[in-house]
């Protein structure tokens, strides 16, 4: 077993990776809280994969368990849903001391967690994540949220979990497509903050593709270390946290303008953070070494997709919704290097236009 500790105070919390320990996860929660009441909730391609394994072991462990079950996508990822969570929370007469748990992808932790955040002014939450996104990135860190029709993301609110239980096992039934979404965000860590992490997901890229135990389970580990050690500095995103969000401004703007349907949200990430190294490039903040490095990973771990053909003032509008736009401009993450990346606050909109343009035309073999 493979512990962290997110360190935030009364808010610090662990995130436990192990094979197998799904069948824990009552022991675990047991161990932090006197609580009596587990709210599970999760969806209906989850659940009856591991939702047995976790039931029987809250129950050992003396549980009350009530399910709430949300249909599977990020089009589910609304007021809506959260609002029928919520009525399972009051038929459940779950108490203020009780458990929101979220089993499943991130569309499932962060709206369990928008629910945990709001239901009786805020309770415990854990995060059971089995997705390679769910674990690496948005199960740490406490950001949870819902989609607003015109924006991702636009509702929702810092939380942190009690707990965080990774079992890398779950991601043996991951999709490929699920799987290389993960992949996205993995790549960004290396990019933003660690060259060496860079290099070992060039190094081992057939292994990372095959999903090899020993290499899924260091890829998680040093994913969440990293995620962990920025949040620490800066948990509510005054800062350094904002780097997370490379690519991401490009990318939720992709998702909205497609509904949500047509990319993963790791593929959008990725389609984004070419732009930005596009943009980055023009700069002269990365060499064009930098910038076939950079496109070389993703092309060797086959998450790379081609920007579509949307106009680009369309996009441009999208991405005018993102979070990081302060006092009217734009802000956007741009690598810097390979491990370092930067904040501008003094992007024009042609510089973006000029990027989008270049990642449509780029071709790659
Ligand atoms: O944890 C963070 O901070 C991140 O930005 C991580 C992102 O990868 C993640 O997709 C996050 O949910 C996006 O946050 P948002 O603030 O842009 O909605």
């Amino acid at each position: 077993m493979q512990n962290l500790r997110v360190e935030l105070g009364e808010r610090s919390y662990t995130i436990s990776i192990e094979a197998g320990i799904l069948g824990r996860t009552g022991e675990i929660i047991s161990d932090l809280t006197p609580a009596r009441q587990v709210l599970l909730v999760s969806n209906p391609t989850v659940f009856p994969l591991y939702g047995d394994k976790v039931i029987s072991s809250l129950h050992k462990a003396g549980f009350e368990v009530e399910v709430a079950l949300m249909p599977d996508g990020e089009v589910y990822k609304n007021m809506e849903e959260a609002l029928k969570v919520l009525d399972k929370a009051v038929d459940f007469n779950l108490e203020r001391t009780g458990i929101i748990a979220a089993l499943g992808g991130g569309v499932v932790g962060d709206l369990a967690g928008l629910v945990a955040a709001v239901y009786q002014r805020g309770i415990n939450f854990v995060q059971i994540p089995t997705t390679l996104l769910s674990q690496v990135d948005s199960s740490v860190g406490g950001k949870v949220a819902v989609n607003h029709p015109r924006g991702k993301n636009l509702i929702g609110a810092f939380h942190q979990p009690l707990a965080v239980i990774i079992d890398p096992l779950t991601l043996h039934t991951l999709s490929e497509r699920e799987y290389k979404s993960g992949l996205g965000e993995v790549v960004k860590y290396g990019l933003i903050y660690d060259e060496s992490f860079f290099a070992f997901l060039e190094n081992n890229a057939s292994a990372v593709k095959e999903r090899r135990g020993e290499i899924i389970a260091e890829l998680i580990y040093r994913s969440c270390r990293i995620k962990s050690m920025i949040v620490e500095k800066d948990e509510k995103e005054q800062g350094i946290r904002a780097l997370l969000n490379l690519g991401h401004t490009f990318g939720h703007a992709l998702e909205k303008i497609t509904d949500y349907k047509a990319y993963s949200h790791g593929e959008a990430v990725a389609m984004g953070t070419v732009a930005a190294s596009l943009l980055a490039r023009e700069r002269g903040y990365i060499t064009e070494e930098v910038f076939k490095r950079i496109l070389n990973l993703y092309r060797i771990l086959d998450i790379y997709k081609e920007f579509p053909p949307f106009d680009p003032e369309v996009v441009y509008a999208a991405m005018l919704n993102d979070k990081k736009v302060m006092y009217g401009k734009m802000r956007l993450i741009l690598p810097a290097g390979i491990g370092q990346a930067v904040i501008a606050d003094d992007v024009e909109k042609e510089e973006i236009i000029r990027a989008i343009r270049r990642a449509q035309n780029l071709a790659i073999d």
